[in-house]
């Protein structure tokens, strides 16, 4: 989809070590103009290591980087002023209000308007008036999402955005990364929530023990999502209904436990839900898949073995 556009993030085999710790052990990452790029992994996995040295706020042991066709160590302010950056753990310890303090970083790329800096904190009911230092982890991150964001870069790389936020303020910051895409400009984002990565991403890397273990196009993985259900009806159904759940609503792992039904579903449970609306339906719970067996289903028969890799943008 994206496969002519140009690269804006380029990074080849980075290392780095913390004394004995290797955090990174050889990353590669190509990231598009206009897609959204999700970066996964579990806690400890290098995430945030790997976007620090994008940024060059830390120094990479080896490997090459550019972010926007420049090296971040080299380019200057002028390549900060197209970036946004939402850091994984905000320090704000200012007794400014939140307003001078978002002024403040405006000026410093060049001047924000401060209806710009209003609209988005309106998006994301954000108290300008208040001192920064009093404000929760939640309007922190707030603060943090809005000085990403405000200046309107080309590239916005953001740690963990929603951690913090409540459920609607998440649907507020995932439209906000589908606008900017929509208007041609890049979005890299970690996160540990595979379901927030799947909502929005064009594609995702996963990173595990420093190393990129797969890409994947997300409209791929989105097709082959397993997802286990549980219904529970207000009725036990019959014999011949549950039947009918196995025949027409293609489902796996079926099974019946009084008034509770419990299944596998791959891809769309559009026909499960349908079947399952004919009756009446106390509670319905789907479980997210667990990460890495997700990726993995696609490789090494599921056993994911490391190295395995695919650039599913073809
Ligand atoms: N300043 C540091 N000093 C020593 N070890 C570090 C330092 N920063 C990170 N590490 C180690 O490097 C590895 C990668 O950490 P990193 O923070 O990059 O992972 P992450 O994927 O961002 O994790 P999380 O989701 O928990 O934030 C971990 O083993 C971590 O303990």
């Amino acid at each position: 989809m994206t496969a002519h556009r140009r690269t804006v993030i380029s990074a080849r085999g980075l290392t780095k070590s913390y004394g004995r710790t290797r955090a990174l052990a050889g990353v590669d990452l190509d990231v598009r103009q206009g897609e959204i790029f999700g970066f996964l992994g579990p806690n400890g996995a290098g995430k945030t290591t790997a976007i620090r040295i994008l940024l060059d706020l830390i120094r990479r042991d080896g490997g090459e980087v550019t972010l926007l066709g420049h090296d971040p160590r080299t380019a200057g302010a002028g390549l900060r002023a197209d970036i946004g950056y939402l850091p994984g753990e905000l320090a704000m310890s200012t007794r400014r209000s939140a307003r001078e303090l978002l002024t403040y970083y405006g000026n410093l790329r060049g001047g924000v308007h401060p209806s710009r800096i209003g609209a988005l904190a309106e998006r994301f009911k954000l108290d300008l008036d208040r001192p920064v230092r009093g404000l929760s982890k939640g309007n922190k991150q707030k603060v943090g999402l809005v000085q990403a964001f405000m200046h309107d870069p080309a590239l916005l790389i953001l740690d963990e955005p929603t951690s913090g936020l409540d459920p609607l303020l998440q649907q507020e910051f995932l439209a906000l990364v589908r606008e900017t895409r929509s208007e041609g400009r890049t979005v890299f984002m970690s996160s540990h929530v595979l379901s927030e990565v799947q909502a929005v991403s064009d594609r995702a890397a996963i990173i595990r023990d420093g190393r990129i273990a797969a890409t994947e196009n997300m409209e791929e993985l989105r097709d082959r999502v397993a997802r286990e259900f549980t219904i529970r009806f207000a009725e036990e159904p019959s014999a011949d209904e549950v039947e009918r759940f196995g025949d027409e609503a293609d489902v796996q792992d079926l099974a019946v436990h009084g008034d509770t039904l419990t299944c596998v579903v791959h891809g769309s449970p559009d026909a499960l839900i349908k079947l399952a609306a004919r009756h009446t339906v106390l509670m319905l719970n789907s479980e997210e898949p667990d990460l890495e067996r997700l990726f993995f289903t696609h490789y090494d028969n599921g056993t994911g073995e490391e190295g395995t890799q695919r650039d599913a943008d073809a």
